[in-house]
Parts: structure tokens; sequence; C-alpha cells
């Protein structure tokens, strides 16, 4: 039986970015709402599995809906749509239902991301893969840029990383193994072998911002730039490269700099042996746009807004860093830094 080529296309490209090699022997979750993007990527991924030479023991791929009741009757069509799906394909299904009236995507995401990671833990799989879309990476960004971010945050979504929130320490990774396919290039895909998915009208409305990015903002970028997404898309993967390449100078900026995490304390870089200045191969200590990354990741660790801190505010945290400025300030998200003669310490006043 002949593939047709937009289906063909679609296996190759998330075979590129994720072999089957990978995951055969480890066991994924994918996460499938019933929308294109998640229909495709289970039915690839079952596809290239069950492949003859993939050899792989049946049934290590789990599918996990979560129904969050959002649009009644809707979500549940949308599960049991995920349900003949999964029956089809002959793949397990886990489905969760959350609460209806909790209409707040944050609290609802984490939901989500609770549940599978509960899923992953009773299968025993290391990989949650997603369905993220080229569309949704330029999306985020815009986002991002609009609500304020550093050069990581232009950086994208990542193709993989650790499940960070996973109590345990151990090594689940998500995967989002089609963040170069665009969503047109997916359901033309999906339209090739009759496949159908489930249309989420939520994703008409205006209401989340997200949502005005994506139905106002992007087609009227692509009314006068029609090669716009690409192009934003090739310019993060640009940035994903720098910031692979800026992580492990970071690590070094941190073992270097930092004496513990809690209270964060930072030693003075202006006390720091003058090594740094005179080794061409030494990490930057004093280079600001270093420090700032570095300083952001302290901040996420912690679990600090990053949200409210501008330019001004990380460059004031640089100079005290550095032995200049004031002794004391209060950062957004009541942020105190205080400096005394060797280092910078900065504490959560509410905790
Ligand atoms: N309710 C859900 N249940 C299971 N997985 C989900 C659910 N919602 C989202 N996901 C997963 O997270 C990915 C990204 O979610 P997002 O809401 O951004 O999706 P989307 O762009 O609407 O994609 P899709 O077309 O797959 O619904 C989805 O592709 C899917 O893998």
């Amino acid at each position: 039986m002949t593939i047709p080529p937009p289906w063909q296309n679609l296996r190759d490209a998330i075979e590129s970015v994720w072999p089957v090699s990978r995951y055969r022997d480890v066991g994924v979750v994918v996460g499938c709402s019933g929308g294109a993007d998640s229909v495709a990527l289970l039915r690839g991924l079952v596809e290239s599995v069950r492949h003859p030479a993939a050899a792989a023991p049946p049934g290590f791929i789990v599918a996990a809906h979560f129904n969050h009741q959002f649009r009644g009757r809707e979500s549940d069509a949308d599960a049991d749509f995920v349900r003949q799906l999964t029956e089809q394909l002959a793949v397990p299904l886990e489905i969760q239902c959350g609460q209806a009236a909790e209409q707040d995507e944050q609290s609802a995401r984490n939901h989500r991301r609770e549940f599978f990671h509960a899923v992953m833990r009773r299968h025993g799989a290391r990989y949650l893969a997603l369905g993220h879309s080229r569309d949704d990476n330029v999306e985020t960004v815009l986002y991002r840029l609009m609500r304020g971010t550093g050069p990581l945050g232009m950086a994208g979504i990542a193709p993989f990383r650790p499940f960070s929130d996973d109590p345990s320490g151990s090594d689940f990774v998500i995967a989002r193994p089609m963040l170069d396919l665009g969503r047109d290039q997916i359901r033309e895909a999906l339209r090739s072998i009759d496949a159908p998915w489930r249309e989420d009208a939520s994703n008409q409305s205006n209401a989340y911002r997200r949502n005005w990015i994506r139905n106002e903002l992007v087609p009227a970028m692509q009314s006068q730039f029609p090669q716009a997404v690409p192009a934003i898309a090739r310019a993060i993967q640009g940035q994903r490269q720098w910031r692979d390449a800026l992580q492990p100078v970071i690590d070094r900026w941190l073992a270097a700099v930092q004496i513990q995490e809690k209270p964060l304390t930072l030693r003075r870089l202006d006390r720091i042996g003058r090594e740094a200045e005179t080794d061409p191969t030494a990490t930057p200590l004093g280079d600001q746009a270093v420090a700032v990354e570095a300083l952001r990741r302290c901040w996420q660790r912690s679990g600090w807004p990053l949200r409210d801190m501008g330019q001004f505010h990380w460059t004031r945290v640089f100079e005290m860093l550095a032995g200049r400025g004031p002794d004391a300030w209060t950062l957004p998200g009541a942020i105190e830094i205080r400096r005394d003669s060797w280092a910078v310490t900065l504490v959560r006043r509410d905790g």
C-alpha cells in the first residue's frame, strides 16, 4: 500500500527529530486532545513503532486525554472521539475528568500536567509526547515577546526537555517532535489519509490572549508577510542554537558565583579573582548578558515571578553584584536584595 506523500512527509519529519529507536524500548505517553496535531502525532508514532523494521513490543504507547469539561457536551464528544481513535489503533487510553468550574487556563494546564505525570509513573513510561506545531512555537514566542522575555525565552518551545516538576527527580522527558511542522501541513497530512480530528471551537474565541495571537495577530502579519511564520520559526531555531551554546557558560557562571540556593546567595563579582579577565578561555563572569541569563535561571528555580522584571531591574541587580549602586533594594515580586562585603543575598519577603 502506498502512503500519500503528505502523510509520509509528516512521518519522516517526526522520525528525523525523534527516531523510533530512541523511544521504542522506554514507553511513551501521548497527550491526545482529539485536535489535529495530537491525533497526527499519535497516529504517526503508533505507525512508526508498529513498522516491521521497528520490532517494538506492542502496547507501550499509551494515550492520555484530559477532559477539562470546559465545553459541556463538546468536551465529552472530544473524549469519545479519542476513545474511538485509540480503540481503532489498539492503544491503551487513560482519561481523567477535570472540574467544569475551573475555567482558568493555567490551573487547567497544571492539572493536565499532574495527570500526565501520574500516567507516566503508572505505566513506567519515559516520555510524554505532545503535539505542539511550528505555529504553536511562533505564537508562544510572540506572546512572550509582548509580555516581556529574554533571549532564552525567544528560543521558543524546547523539542525535548526534562519533565521538571517531577518531584522524584527521575529522568522523565517531554518530547515535542512536531515543532518543525506547520499547522496546515499537519491537517493536510491527516486529510491525505482520511483521518478525522476534532476542531476545538474555543480556539476560535479571542477570549484568551493566546487565541487572539492565533486568530488576529498572526493573520494580520501574514497579510503583509505571507512567509512570516516560517521566517519567525527560523529565527527561533537560530536563537535556540545560541541558547544551547550559552547553557554551559551559564552553568560555569553559576558554579563560580552562586554560594547557596536558599537564600539565594551570590558572590560579588568584584570580589572574585581577576583570572576571568586575563584568561581568555575563562567564563566571562562580568558579562552582563551571561549574568542576566544566569539570574533568570535562579529566579525560575526559586519560583519567583519573572514577569515584571525589566531590563532596568536586571541591570541594577548586575550592578549590585559588581559592587556598584545601592546596598539594598526591592525588586518586583517583593524580592529583597542586599549586598554585604562579599556577597549579595536575595530573599522573597513572604517566604
Ligand atoms: N485535553 C488534553 N488532553 C490530552 N492532551 C492534551 C490536551 N490538551 C492538549 N494536549 C496536548 O498538548 C498539546 C498542545 O496543546 P494545545 O492546547 O496547545 O494544543 P492544540 O494546538 O490545540 O493541539 P491539538 O490540535 O493537538 O489539540 C496537544 O497537541 C496535545 O498533545
